[in-house]
């Protein structure tokens, strides 16, 4: 299917899709040195509003620093981009892509010194990312036979193109499983993160996140940590190994894209009853009441695109 992206931010000007075109020759073609984001807007009572924009923006130019990429815009010129790409092609609600990435100045495998950064922000309507059945009945996952790679492999910190080749494989493997997603263990074999989420997990009332290790520091993690904090869970950051996540009461994945998915089993083992856990889907219905601006409490947190 035709990615549908209308006007795309390029090298700082609004351009249509079809014009927005690099070299065979890119460096980051060939070895995956990009950096990108995944941010979402939402509809709210006051139009469309972008959400943690400082921390996404943040996270894109710490990615390029870990890259030694030189991003040719200063973030508040890139946080602009963003706002006017939603507001340019009359979005309400949209998945926001900023990609920065080594151009065609060489192709030696080392990208510097002359090959400055480009600059792409594309933005599309994108629904449920596992799945609208995914999140009624919860998500079946697998566990893959690719390990999250170790932090002095791959910097896992930094949303880096070329690490996603290990959550590609990951995500193919699951889906000739037949399941909707993978979960990566670290290479001691305790639970890291699904191939685009976060991972959390209840029991006994209690609400356990996984510990950063060798994890992308998710946003919605952070979010939905503070949110189920204001609900009055106990949330505490833990190592868990997947027997731990076998026995849970409720397993949830978290991400911009996946907003808040149940997971209702792992490795054909049904998670508490598995269905999508009630207390997963009080959370769930709590961050997207945050998201659109439906509670004032986390205003801070959405910044408006109009
Ligand atoms: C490996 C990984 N871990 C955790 C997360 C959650 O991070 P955050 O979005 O800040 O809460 C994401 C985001 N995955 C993005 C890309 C998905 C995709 O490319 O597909 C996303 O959710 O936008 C990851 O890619």
């Amino acid at each position: 299917t035709r990615m549908k992206a209308g006007l795309i931010w390029f090298n700082g000007q609004l351009v249509p899709q079809e014009e927005a075109k690099v070299s065979v020759l890119t460096h980051a073609l060939h070895y995956g040195t990009s950096v990108f984001e995944g941010i979402r807007a939402y509809e709210t009572p006051k139009g469309p509003a972008v959400f943690r924009l400082d921390e996404h923006v943040e996270r894109l130019f710490h990615s390029a620093k870990v890259m030694m990429m030189e991003i040719p815009f200063t973030p508040q010129a890139v946080r602009e981009g963003i706002l006017q790409v939603v507001r340019e092609n009359g979005y309400k609600s949209c998945y926001i892509r900023p990609l920065a990435w080594m151009g065609a100045g060489s192709l030696g495998v080392n990208p510097l010194p002359n090959n400055p950064a480009e600059v792409m922000i594309a933005a599309w309507e994108w629904g449920t990312y596992l799945g609208d059945e995914a999140v009624r009945k919860g998500a079946k996952l697998v566990t893959s036979s690719w390990a999250r790679f170790p932090a002095n492999v791959f910097p896992g910190k930094a949303k880096i193109g070329g690490n996603y080749v290990n959550s590609a494989l990951a995500r193919i493997e699951a889906h000739h499983a037949g399941a909707d997603e993978a979960l990566l263990l670290d290479k001691e074999g305790y639970v890291a993160e699904g191939s685009g989420e976060n991972i959390f997990f209840l029991r006994g009332g209690t609400l356990y996140a996984v510990e950063h290790g060798v994890n992308l520091m998710g946003i919605t993690r952070d979010s939905v940590m503070t949110i189920a904090r204001d609900l009055g869970y106990e949330v505490r950051e833990v190592r868990a190994t997947r027997d731990q996540l076998y026995m849970a009461d409720e397993v949830f994945m978290v991400g911009t894209a996946a907003e808040v998915t149940p997971v209702s089993f792992l490795d054909r083992r049904p998670i508490g009853q598995g269905v999508a856990g009630e207390h997963t889907m009080r959370l769930r219905k709590a961050y997207l009441e945050a998201v659109q601006g439906q509670n004032p409490k986390y205003e801070a947190w959405l910044t408006y695109a109009g």
